[in-house]
């Protein structure tokens, strides 16, 4: 069975990162899948938004980082590169729902959705210097653009986890509710999206979020840059150092 699972509940895709044993970590397939389920999601007339979340206590550790060992290849092909520029190009609204530890692509990939829930057990991290890497998914754009340029560089920079009080402040985040709470509210709120009339409702979102063409091209730097430190000694010692704790 894929740690990818998707369910569709009144217009609504509800997509599942699924792999607890290994903190909902995000390998080669399930980047697949999450692309797969989305696109499959886009031209579905009867879907108007999708909902993200982790199955369990966590909503994903990140990009698997035994893969970063295995896989530097970052072309257009490559399972990661090709969900991050689907999330760039999804044109219905996507909701996240955090609960536990969101760290690296599990934040940057929030800047790409509309509506953002977390309980108290949320936490967030963006740990890719500490990784010897740099940020993705146009979190070295969108994030000084939410959060101010110096926010953005202690954040990216000092990679220190922060909680979901901090996150709302921020920004980051639209609401903080109890964790009984966070499901049901995340769900209610996509059904809200999924009903509206759904051309204005895309319009709306891409005016919103701005000149996608400028976030592609920071995203493609990233990339390049990201390819190179993936290859260098100090990347591979840190990746080493965490898999062999
Ligand atoms: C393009 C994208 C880039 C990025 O996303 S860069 C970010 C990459 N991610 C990370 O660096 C996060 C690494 N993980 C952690 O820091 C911690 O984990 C957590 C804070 C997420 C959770 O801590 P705790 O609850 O104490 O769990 P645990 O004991 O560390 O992990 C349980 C099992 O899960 C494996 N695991 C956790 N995260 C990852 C990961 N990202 N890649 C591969 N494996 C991971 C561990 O090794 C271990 O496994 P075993 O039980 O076999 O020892």
């Amino acid at each position: 069975m894929s740690n990818i699972q998707f369910q569709d509940e009144q217009g609504v895709r509800i997509i599942t990162i699924n792999r607890p044993d290994k903190r909902n970590a995000l390998n080669l397939e399930m980047y697949a899948r999450l692309t797969e389920y989305l696109i499959q999601g886009e031209s579905d007339n009867g879907i108007n938004a999708f909902l993200l979340k982790g199955e369990g206590d966590c909503f994903t550790s990140g990009n698997d980082v035994a893969d970063f060992l295995k896989n530097s290849d970052l072309g257009q092909n490559h399972p990661t590169v090709r969900f991050l520029f689907t999330l760039l190009d999804l044109t219905k609204p996507l909701v996240a729902a955090v609960a536990g530890p969101a760290v690296g692509i599990g934040t940057t990939l929030l800047l790409h959705c509309d509506l953002v829930y977390a309980d108290n057990t949320a936490k967030f991290q963006l740990p890719f210097v500490n990784l010897a890497l740099v940020p993705e998914a146009g979190a070295s754009l969108l994030l000084p653009r939410l959060v101010g340029q110096t926010k953005a560089s202690e954040l990216l920079l000092l990679g220190e986890p922060f909680d979901a009080q901090s996150a709302l402040s921020m920004g980051l985040i639209n609401d903080l509710l109890p964790s009984d709470e966070l499901m049901s509210h995340a769900m209610s709120q996509s059904i809200k999206l999924a009903k509206k009339p759904p051309q204005a409702l895309r319009a709306s979102r891409r005016l919103i979020r701005g000149d996608s063409e400028l976030i592609r091209e920071q995203m493609q730097k990233e990339l390049e840059e990201f390819a190179v430190r993936l290859q260098s000694d100090e990347a591979k010692a840190q990746f080493n150092a965490f898999l062999s704790r």
